[in-house]
Parts: C-alpha cells; structure tokens; sequence
C-alpha cells in the first residue's frame, strides 16, 4: 500500500476517497461512524475540504477513482483524483440555481441504482456547499482590487507574509517587485479619471500577461503594483522587472497618455521580515523615481 495520499490529507477524517476507495488498510483507520456526512459537512466552510468529506462518502457507494467539481469560483478535485473508463456526471442545484457540476470516475460502470444512491448524497450537499461557495466569494472579493481584478493590499500583505515564512522555512528566497506609474496624475488631470481608470486596467492586464500565472501580481494602490517572487524566479526578478516596464512602454495606450513605470526590487534576506524586504522594495523604487522615473532599481 502506497501512503502518499497520508501526506496530502490536512483532515484526520478525511483522507483521499481514492485510496479508501482502493485499498483495505483504510477500512481500519479509525472512524467517527457517529458523524453523518451533513454532520461533517457542517463542521467546515472549506470547498476543497467538503469535497474531502463528501467524497468519502461517495467512496462507500462504489469504489472511485476520482471526483471533480465545476464550480463558478472554480475547479476542484478530490484529492489523488486519477482518470478512469466510467464517469458519471451531475447537477447540484438549489432551488433552480446551480451550483456546481460534479463527475466522478470509476473504473466501475454508474448502475443506475449507484446513481441514485450518489444523487442521494448529493443532496446532503447542496445547502453546506451554498454556504461554502458564498463564503469563498465573499472571501474572494474582500482580496480584489474591483478595478482590475488583481490582488489587493490586503491580498498582499497575506502573501507577503506567507511568501516571507516560507522562504525561511524551505531557505529559499522571495523577492518584491514595486512598480509605480509615472506622470499618472496628469493622465487624470488632462484627460478624467475614466480615462485614468481605463489606463489602469490597460496596465494590468499587461503586466498580467508579461508574467507566468505563478507569479503573484497585485494592485497596490492608486498606481501602485506589486508582484512577489519565489523560488527559482528570484534569481529572474531583474529581469522581470525591465521586462514589466518595457510592456508599460510598449503598450499603445500608455504611450497614447504618455504613461511610464518606475520599479524598485528587493531580494530577501534571510531573518528578514515582510515589512523590512518591503521597505527596502519602497527605497529602490523611490531611488528609480529620483534617478529620473521609467527605469529599474535594486535595493
Ligand atoms: N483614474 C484613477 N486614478 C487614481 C486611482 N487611484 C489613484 N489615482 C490617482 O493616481 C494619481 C497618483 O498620484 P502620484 O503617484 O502622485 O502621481 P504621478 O503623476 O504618477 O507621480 P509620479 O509617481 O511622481 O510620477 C493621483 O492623481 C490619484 O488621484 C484610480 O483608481 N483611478
């Protein structure tokens, strides 16, 4: 028996319906045969961890090989999820509104009897999993700039944070790339704010396209981005950074308003603290502005 999946599972009642499905050494963990799945469902607003739970369940009706949920907030998969020859697909609707989409992979045919009994538990689901997807969204919002789309500050600081430890933790390193417009007032001033607006928008998505989906970019503030590195990209972030003001200069419409972008870099040093990489972040950039704005500084 393969105990990857032991590794994976953050709940001690929820491991992968895949390996319970699979193998017998499951059936003598112990279990809270007392908890129904509504009960369990109940106990967590996490999608990913619902579908842990429910997936379990599932797993006692047939053996499974994998379960995914469509949802509008996005995708998710049951943990050591793998193709196989039967799927089965369905609904989970609300009074009339749906909530996601649900496949779940057998190397068994879906008899129409399982479907049933899968159907059954479905509905144990749908009033948890409302809550859950409401939950996410909300969550979700509180973390976007509604501008752009992008992060916000606060979706920022979390990362920050998050990135910082785990550097410290792994001894890798992370990075700060702040990156200021230039002359964006007088974009405001000259042309109206809803111009301003559409520069801003402009902006975002093309440093977003000039960065891979990993990297983390945010709106700062009114002009302000931020994009935080990890891992191997932190030997790239000069690069990255030209690379982010050379698509601001490109870009048609910035050149239309004659917008440029200033960045300030900072590599993290180990024991440093999110606020002090981002402060050294803040004096690069502010060192760039003064060096006469539209170009690169490191800390
Ligand atoms: N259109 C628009 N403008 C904004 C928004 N948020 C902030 N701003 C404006 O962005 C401008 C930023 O000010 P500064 O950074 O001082 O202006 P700047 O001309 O870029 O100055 P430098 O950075 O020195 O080049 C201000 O005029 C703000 O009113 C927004 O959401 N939309």
């Amino acid at each position: 028996m393969t105990l990857c999946f032991l590794s994976e599972i953050s709940l001690p009642t929820a491991p992968s319906y895949a390996a319970v499905a699979t193998d017998e050494y499951w059936r003598t963990l112990p279990t809270d045969d007392s908890q129904s799945l509504l009960a369990q469902l109940q106990t967590s607003l996490d999608i990913r961890e619902q579908l842990q739970f429910f997936s379990m369940a599932a797993g006692n009706i047939l053996p499974l090989s994998g379960v995914e949920l469509q949802t509008a907030i996005g995708e998710f998969n049951a943990p050591g999820s793998s193709e196989a020859s039967y799927q089965h697909r369905s609904l989970l609707m609300l009074k009339e509104q749906c909530l996601a989409k649900i496949q779940y992979s057998s190397d068994q045919p879906f008899t129409p009897l399982l479907c049933k009994q899968l159907q059954t538990l479905e509905v144990e689901w749908l009033y948890p999993l409302r809550n859950a997807l409401v939950v996410t969204r909300l969550q979700q919002m509180a973390m976007k700039d509604t501008l752009t789309g992008l992060g916000n500050r606060r979706f920022f600081d979390d990362s920050l944070d998050k990135f910082v430890r785990l550097a410290d933790r792994l001894q890798q390193s992370c990075a700060v790339i702040l990156l200021d417009l230039d002359n964006f007032k007088q974009v405001n001033d000259d042309y109206g704010h809803s111009a301003g607006d559409d520069i801003l928008v402009a902006i975002a998505e093309s440093m977003h396209s000039t960065l891979r989906c990993t990297d983390s970019l945010f709106r700062f503030g009114g002009d302000e981005f931020a994009v935080i590195l990890s891992g191997d990209d932190v030997t790239s972030t000069e690069l990255i950074a030209h690379r982010l003001v050379k698509a601001i200069n490109r870009d048609h419409r910035c050149q239309n308003y004659q917008v440029t972008a200033s960045a300030g870099i900072a590599v993290w040093q180990p024991h440093q603290n999110p606020n002090e990489l981002f402060q050294q972040a803040d004096k690069a950039l502010y060192a760039a502005k003064e060096a006469g704005k539209n170009r690169v500084r490191r800390a």
